[in-house]
């Protein structure tokens, strides 16, 4: 089998600095351990796990400047946050969670790959009644709607989010619109992407609240 440096070799991505390779590379080996127990993903191959994790998560990080705080919602098994927080040690990283047994396996893989990265057993937007982060991400969690159904109250402390998203988007955004979800909020496509063997674009919407304007 070739190594997780060979793949991203193999689909031509910029290949990360030795160091993070054999981070990401020990994440992989203690995620796909930990997800013979408890289901925390469908991508347990290299071939898999570059073409749609860490390609996603590229795209995020390069829209985050150094040294932010960064919310991710719904990590499952990590992507985007943990990969996250491996890519860009200079961020602050949390990760939520809102299924405990998830969440106990997250905390585990951070302590076998030392990783400084929050793991919180909790729904994001309960987490953002008392914190604030200059981000916050999420990935196939759920459609805008929902998200903007559980960010209504908190969305100054979430900052700006971004979402992942596939070729549906247009359809969820019209559903959140045609719920009054969006009259507050500004959203806008900040990135747009093919991923190895995808016949479709991806792309990141940025969503805020209308006027903010930190950092
Ligand atoms: C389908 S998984 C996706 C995980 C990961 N983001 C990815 O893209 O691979 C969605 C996860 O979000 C969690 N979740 C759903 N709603 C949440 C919320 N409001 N806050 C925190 N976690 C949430 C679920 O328990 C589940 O583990």
């Amino acid at each position: 089998m070739s190594s997780l440096k060979e793949t991203i070799e193999a689909l031509e991505l910029p290949v990360p600095e030795d160091g993070i390779c054999n981070k990401l590379s020990a994440y992989c080996d203690a995620l796909w351990k930990a997800n013979e127990t408890v289901n925390l993903t469908r991508h347990t191959t290299y071939e898999k796990f570059v073409s749609r994790d860490l390609v996603d998560t590229i795209q995020v990080s390069r829209l985050i400047p150094a040294g932010r705080a960064v919310l991710d919602m719904g990590s499952g098994g990590g992507v985007p946050g943990m990969v996250l927080a491996i890519l860009r040690p200079d961020l602050e990283v949390t990760l939520s969670e809102s299924v405990g047994k998830k969440a106990v396996a997250l905390e585990a893989i951070a302590k076998e790959i030392s990783l400084d990265a929050e793991i919180c057993n909790s729904r994001a937007e309960k987490l953002l009644e008392d914190f604030s982060y200059d981000f916050t991400t999420v990935r196939a969690v759920g459609p805008l709607y929902k998200i903007c159904t559980w960010l209504d109250g908190v969305w100054s402390s979430a900052g700006k989010v971004l979402a992942i998203k596939g070729p549906n988007w247009k359809n969820e955004k019209n559903e959140a619109a045609e719920k009054g979800l969006l009259k507050k909020i500004d959203i806008e496509v900040v990135a747009e992407y093919s991923s190895p063997g995808a016949d479709w674009n991806s792309l990141i919407l940025q969503l805020s609240a209308k006027g903010y304007r930190k950092r």
